[in-house]
């Protein structure tokens, strides 16, 4: 596959989850359509992000995130390597980012004293930008149906039952980001990316972009890097480290990266793009899918909890 499918989601779901899981083979990227997210609503979360990102530096620094490793808040420029999560050296990112994590703590006690950290409050811009929040929560909500959806139709491309997951994302806590990628008056060091390569490491993740020269990349399985073109009211869906490992690496967690613009005469580089990364169940079990096991095969990975195998690799993304 050297190019990322668009699939319309809203066609038979047998029909739709067996050209998933097709994809998620293959390429492990794709794009929805009809995906039933309001187009109002879209538009909403995505202009008010980008007043967000217009403030006044002092105003987005009184959102930062309060101390290194604090999930929410704002992120300024080069302030996260991506590619470290890897092991790389990792320059800082040309991005800055803003973060949002869920809107209710589960009504039930924690699991461990560690899932009390993904419920930490995000800091809003209230004072300088209050339509933020409520906006922000509304998209979120939609992201969740969204993610329950596709999980659906995942679990019957595994041949599963369709409800399969759903016990296992009743309490998903999901983060909502925004990345806004500055023009480019001065070249990037060599090396800097807008993004640095990077899997995703959670289920899976939604994202909207736009069409600004120098954007997301994804690497085949013969190592080319595919441009991912932005199609209007389409969402770009990838698979993380977690769900790859929920298949046995049937599904892949696809490499991919943000590639700076180049000088672009006359044209308008900045970029922006707002990733929702659906998370499982803290506490949800992952192992080897009972269908995703080959005759004569073994499950290539131990069990593990959703919530603190993701904490662990979060936590090797800071610089
Ligand atoms: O901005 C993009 O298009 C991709 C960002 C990304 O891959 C990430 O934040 O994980
Ligand atoms: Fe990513």
């Amino acid at each position: 596959m050297t190019v990322v499918p668009i699939i319309d989601i809203n066609r038979d779901p047998a029909v739709v989850a067996a050209e998933l899981d097709e994809v998620c083979r293959e390429i492990g990227f794709f794009q929805i359509t009809s995906h039933g997210i309001p187009e109002t609503l879209a538009e909403a979360a995505w202009n008010v992000t980008r007043a967000f990102f217009d403030l006044p530096l002092e105003h987005r620094m009184a959102v930062a995130m309060p101390e290194p490793g604090y999930p929410y808040g704002y992120s300024p420029l080069s302030g996260e390597s991506l590619s470290r999560s890897l092991g790389a050296a990792g320059l800082g990112d040309l991005k800055e980012s803003f973060n949002a994590g869920p809107f209710e703590p589960p009504t039930r006690e924690y699991v461990d004293p560690d899932e009390a950290s993904v419920y930490v409050p995000t800091p809003w811009p209230d004072q300088v930008l209050p339509e933020l929040r409520a906006i922000w929560r509304a998209y979120y909500a939609e992201m969740l149906k969204l993610g329950r959806r596709l999980m659906s139709l995942f679990a019957r491309g595994l041949r599963l039952p369709a409800d399969f997951f759903d016990d296992k994302l009743d309490a998903s806590p999901s983060s909502l980001r925004a990345l806004n990628y500055p023009e480019q008056n001065v070249a990037p060091v060599p090396g800097q990316l807008r993004a640095g390569e990077h899997t995703d490491y959670g289920m899976i993740t939604i994202l909207r972009q736009d069409d600004a020269p120098g954007g997301l990349e994804v690497r085949s399985a013969t190592g080319q890097w595919i441009g991912v073109p932005s199609v209007p009211d389409a969402y770009v869906i990838n698979i993380g480290d977690l769900l790859a490992r929920w298949t046995n690496d049937q599904w892949r967690s696809t490499l991919h990266r943000v590639v700076n613009p180049g000088a672009v005469p006359g044209q308008a580089t900045r970029r922006q793009s707002m990733p929702f990364f659906y998370n499982a169940n803290w506490a949800a079990v992952v192992e080897c899918l009972p269908t995703c096991l080959r005759p004569g095969e073994g499950p290539r990975y131990p069990a593990v909890k959703a919530g603190p195998h993701l904490m662990d690799k979060f936590r090797s993304t800071l610089v």
